[in-house]
């Protein structure tokens, strides 16, 4: 689980550490923001589900800046990510 306040993003990475290949699914709550993955751009809003699977599981991803005044929910974004961290 992430919080990010107004204006904070999470740098671009892959999510390597899992060792299972499976789907990760990742839900955004409260405030907007870009979600940016293999270059390309993408509006998330509260509610919005990724899922990150096949081609896309290892693609290089990242959040820009939780965009402030677009949540009358939150302060800022939150990020629930599900994961299997174990291979099967
Ligand atoms: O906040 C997000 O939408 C992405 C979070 C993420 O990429 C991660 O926790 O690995
Ligand atoms: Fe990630």
């Amino acid at each position: 689980m992430n919080f990010y306040p107004p204006g904070k993003g999470m740098g671009q990475h892959v999510d390597a550490e899992e060792e299972s290949e499976n789907a990760v699914v990742s839900l955004s709550f409260g405030q907007d923001a870009i979600f940016r993955i293999a270059g390309r751009d993408t509006l998330l809003l509260s509610g919005d589900v990724v899922v990150f699977g096949g081609p896309a599981r290892r693609a290089k991803h990242g959040v820009l800046g939780a965009r402030k005044g677009t949540s009358d929910l939150l302060d800022g974004r939150l990020n629930i990510t599900m994961r299997q961290m174990e291979g099967s």
